[in-house]
């Protein structure tokens, strides 16, 4: 797959054969006591206290993560204008997403790297690429309706312009995240060949029955179309219920040869229209070390967590994965 994928392979390998990602990053912003029940979500604090994002990076490192998700999954050109920014504020915006995970890893990494046997890894910054249903802030990310008038070039010209300017700030990943069905997969891809992007990336999906993606679509269909494409360098599940991971990793071990990611939620379920979390069906992040080392072993690449975990959460699966190492 040549030079873009070493970066992630490379890291991968020296987290011991799994690398952990980052955990609930608008979870840890409203524990500190940011509101976000706003349109830009977590993107709302680019604007209002871009302190706070760097604080919330530098707690998921110090936590273990090995890969730090930017605070740009709900900011876009179309929702900043609508907060009457102009497309050039809209773009710094994106532009400081990708800058305040920078900095965030690198004075972790400039203080770390001195302390003998320190046990980290040099964080790699995916720039987040929330999906067509988060910017529409209606909870469509976990249900795949965007309507019939939907279609293909319309999912490329929404997520053009912010792909471009993400990749120009030079993240080392691109998270694509939260995707509900098979046309936004395929617009990502496209769009990946048609900019020539060289930053490597994952596609993720979300799924709210366990087996299909939120669309009802299989994953086969949706995995099809990714594993055609030699941009794409991971591909997986995140911000679905914990207890759906073990069948869906196996799932994907069979539909595809790419590394897999998987960072699910706290099983907490959104409700779209309260704009708030209701309680899990199941069980909490507090049994996530459990279930991380079961998903390493059945081929998971990367692990973390979405929604509702915390970097109590990551510190528990980086130690977990990294002492079995
Ligand atoms: C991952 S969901 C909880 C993000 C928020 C959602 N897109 C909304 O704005 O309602
Ligand atoms: N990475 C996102 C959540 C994706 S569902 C955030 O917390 O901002
Ligand atoms: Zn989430």
């Amino acid at each position: 797959m040549g030079k873009t994928s070493s970066l992630l392979e490379d890291l991968i390998e020296k987290a011991g054969g799994c690398a952990v990602v980052d955990g609930g990053f608008a979870t840890q912003l409203e524990i500190h006591g940011a509101t976000i029940n706003d349109p830009l979500w977590s993107a709302l604090c680019l604007i209002k206290d871009p302190d706070l994002i760097k604080r919330v990076h530098l707690e998921y490192l110090e936590a273990g993560a090995d890969i730090l998700v930017t605070s740009s999954y709900q900011a876009t050109i179309p929702g900043f204008l609508s907060k009457g920014l102009s497309i050039e504020e809209g773009e710094l915006l994106l532009e400081r997403s990708v800058r305040l995970a920078v900095e965030a890893r690198d004075k972790f990494w400039d203080v770390t790297k001195r302390v003998p046997g320190h046990g980290y890894n040099r964080a790699l910054v995916a720039a987040s690429i929330g999906s067509y249903g988060a910017y529409l802030a209606d909870g469509s990310e976990y249900s795949g309706c965007y309507g019939p008038d939907m279609n293909l070039d319309k999912l490329k010209d929404f997520h053009r312009r912010r792909l471009q300017v993400l990749v120009r700030s030079c993240p080392d990943l691109l998270a694509f995240e939260t995707i509900p069905n098979k046309l936004e997969a395929q617009a990502c891809v496209e769009l990946l060949e048609e900019e020539n992007v060289q930053i490597p990336s994952w596609i993720c999906f979300s799924s709210v029955d366990g087996e299909n993606a939120p669309s009802g679509e299989s994953f086969k269909e949706c995995l099809d179309i990714i594993n055609k494409s030699k941009k794409v360098n991971a591909v997986g599940i995140n911000c679905a219920p914990p207890h759906f991971l073990e069948s869906l990793i196996c799932k994907f071990k069979e539909l595809t040869e790419k590394p897999i990611v998987v960072y699910p939620n706290s099983g907490e379920v959104w409700d779209g229209r309260a704009k708030r979390w209701l309680p899990s069906k199941c069980f909490g992040d507090d049994k996530f070390e459990l279930y991380a080392t079961k998903w390493r072993d059945l081929g998971a690449k990367l692990i973390g967590g979405c929604c509702r975990t915390t970097p109590s959460t990551i510190r528990a699966i980086s130690k977990v994965l990294k002492e079995m190492s």
